[in-house]
C-alpha cells in the first residue's frame, strides 16, 4: 500500500517522505505511544501510513493540507490499508488557519512537512500542541544541504535554517537532527 500512495503522490508531483524518514515517525509513534499525532502536510498519505503504524488502534492522527485532492488520495491510501475511519481526522485548509484550533499539550507527536516559508509558525504552533515528553518532527530540515551552505542565502533557506537555530536554543525542548532523507529535525518537549 506505501508503494501504491508513493506512486499517487509522485502523480500528483506532492514529494512524499523517504522509506528512512519513515521508518523512523514509526518507531517514534510506537516509542512515545502516540495516541494523538499532527501532521502539517497530508500530501498524499505516506507519511500518514508509516505513523498509523506505529500508532496504538485506538489512537488518531488528525491530518492537515489546503490541497483536497492530495487529501483524497490519502484518503484511498488509509482505506487500501485497512485503516480504521476514526482512526484519521483529515482536516482541509491552510495549517496556519487550523492548528490554532488544536487544544494545548494534547498531542504526543506533531509532524510538521508542509510549504517550508510556514515552517516557524507550524513549529511555534507544534510546541504549544505537545505534551511533556511529546516529540516534534520537521522534514526536509536540511533542504537538500542549502542549510548547512552558509553562501545560501535565499529566503527559503534562511527560513528553514533559522527553525533549526531557534530550536537549538528554545529551552523548551531537546534537539537532535538526523540525517535521514532531506533532514529529520527532531525535538523532544520537556
Ligand atoms: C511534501 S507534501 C507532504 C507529504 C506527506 N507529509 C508525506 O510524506 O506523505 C507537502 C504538502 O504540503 C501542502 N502545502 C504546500 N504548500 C502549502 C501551503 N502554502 N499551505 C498549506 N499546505 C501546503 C501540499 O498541498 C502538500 O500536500
Amino acid at each position: 500500500m506505501l508503494l501504491r500512495a508513493r506512486e499517487r503522490a509522485s502523480e500528483l508531483g506532492c514529494p512524499a517522505v523517504l522509506p528512512g524518514v519513515g521508518a523512523v515517525l514509526r518507531v517514534l509513534a510506537a516509542a512515545t505511544n502516540a495516541h494523538a499525532v499532527v501532521e502539517v502536510g497530508t500530501g498524499a498519505g505516506v507519511a500518514a501510513l508509516w505513523l498509523l503504524r506505529g500508532m496504538p488502534l485506538d489512537g488518531q492522527l488528525t491530518t492537515i493540507d489546503r490541497e483536497v485532492e492530495h487529501q483524497r488520495a490519502a484518503r484511498a491510501a488509509f482505506a487500501e490499508d485497512g485503516v480504521a475511519p476514526q482512526r484519521t481526522r483529515i482536516i482541509p485548509g491552510r495549517p496556519g488557519d487550523v492548528l490554532p484550533r488544536l487544544a494545548d499539550g494534547a498531542y504526543d507527536l506533531v509532524l510538521v512537512a508542509s510549504d517550508p516559508l510556514g515552517y516557524p509558525e507550524y513549529v511555534d504552533e507544534a510546541l504549544r500542541l505537545l505534551r511533556p515528553g511529546g516529540v516534534l518532527a520537521v522534514d526536509g530540515a536540511l533542504l537538500r544541504d542549502r542549510v548547512a551552505d552558509p553562501a545560501r542565502r535565499d529566503e527559503l533557506t534562511t527560513v528553514v535554517r533559522e527553525v533549526g537555530r531557534t530550536l537549538r536554543n528554545d529551552e523548551r525542548v531537546l534537539p537532535a537532527m538526523l540525517p535521514s532523507g532531506d533532514g529529520l529535525l527532531l525535538a523532544v518537549r520537556r
